[in-house]
């Protein structure tokens, strides 16, 4: 039923570092309410419920797929799980937001988003910056002529562990790990963003270590002369920026994933001469604008297919990446995925 105020009802899967903060943001959002949290085990389960203000607990994922209350589920798992829960979710009726990357492959995604399709579910992953009112603001001003004719986005999202922590789900391959998929998620979504299409080819190379990537560069050829590039990965210090340059002047945003915490959101356009303008935001939390994003949809009752649509698309971009850094070799998107 289509009401524009009526509370939408959430279930956290699995009690994640990041559901923590999705559990203050979806207490901050707008007739949202954090009903339920599920864990493998119930303990876990009750404690977490405890301290984080959830209505009720349950010791299985399934368990709260079959909670009817629950309009949508939030799914931080290890991403080798994404796909399954996803679907699994879907069938069940419930509204999908997934946690990045989306899922191992393109096939797996495709499916994902066939689901959620045929049962009439908003399906999106968790990238939060894109719901920041930063993000309109930069969109309006590239899709303006202020840069000119766009050439390079370059980008950058690093963080570098002390002692590398060797049971963490990044650095496990069956888990779905890799800084690729961990940070190069955000710098590939922001590339296609930005240019709002796909790469023509792209070429990666990576650092392994054990058998994940532990940083990758990569360099993507777009039409119309445009390139961009980026690095991610676990050994430098932390670093979350992108620059936009054209042929009039270049949009710099040093913290596009997720806004420093000591100063107020902010972004600089320079032209050739030196000029810079410093265009600055309000703050909200950008975990916030996305759930109530989400939440609008659902009580619009209309789905937004732009959002798994590009999932899908940097999901292609990125394995096929991965497949270039693997081989060596320069990719073809269109003979790699075909669309
Ligand atoms: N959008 C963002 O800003 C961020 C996104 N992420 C993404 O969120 C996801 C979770 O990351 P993170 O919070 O670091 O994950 P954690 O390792 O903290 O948590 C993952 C949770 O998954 C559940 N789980 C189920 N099966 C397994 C398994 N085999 N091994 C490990 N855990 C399992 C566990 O819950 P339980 O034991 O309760 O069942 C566990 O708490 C990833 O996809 C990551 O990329 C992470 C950080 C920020
Ligand atoms: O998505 C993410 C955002 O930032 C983190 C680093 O601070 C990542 O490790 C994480 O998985």
């Amino acid at each position: 039923m289509r009401d524009s105020n009526r509370t939408v009802r959430w279930g956290i899967l699995g009690t994640a570092r990041i559901a923590e903060k999705i559990s203050v943001a979806i207490h901050q959002a707008e007739n949202a309410e954090l009903t339920c949290v599920a864990s493998r085990n119930p303990v876990k389960a009750a404690d977490w419920a405890k301290k984080h203000r959830v209505k009720r607990s349950v010791g299985s994922y399934e368990a709260l797929l079959h909670d009817p209350e629950i309009d949508a589920v939030y799914i931080p798992l290890p991403p080798s799980l994404h796909g399954e829960w996803t679907v699994r979710a879907a069938k069940a009726g419930k509204h999908v937001l997934c946690e990045k990357p989306l899922a191992l492959n393109v096939n797996q995604a495709r499916e994902m988003r066939r689901v959620c399709l045929e049962n009439q579910v908003q399906l999106m992953d968790g990238v939060m910056w894109y719901h920041h009112p930063r993000a309109k603001q930069i969109l309006d001003l590239i899709r303006s002529d202020t840069l000119g004719e766009h050439r390079r986005l370059t980008s950058a999202f690093t963080f570098c562990w002390e002692t590398i922590p060797e049971n963490d789900l990044r650095l496990q391959r069956n888990l779905g790990g890799g800084s690729l998929g961990d940070l190069g998620w955000y710098c590939i979504g922001a590339s296609l963003w930005a240019f709002n299409e796909l790469p023509q080819k792209v070429f990666g190379t990576a650092r392994p270590y054990h058998d994940v990537d532990f940083n990758f560069s990569g360099i993507m050829w777009f039409s119309k002369d445009r390139i961009a590039s980026f690095d991610c990965g676990f050994d430098v210090s932390m670093r979350k920026w992108f620059e936009l340059a054209g042929t009039k002047g270049s949009l710099v945003c040093d913290d596009f994933a997720r806004p420093w915490e000591n100063r107020k959101p902010q972004f600089h356009v320079t032209d050739s001469y030196g000029n810079s303008t410093k265009y600055e935001t309000e703050n909200p939390l950008q975990e916030t604008c996305m759930i109530n994003h989400f939440c609008k949809i659902i009580r619009s009752g209309h789905l937004e297919q732009q959002w798994p649509d590009l999932g899908i698309n940097t999901q292609r971009v990125l394995n096929a990446l991965d497949y270039s850094a693997r081989t060596e070799t320069v990719v073809s998107l269109a003979d790699f995925f075909p669309a």
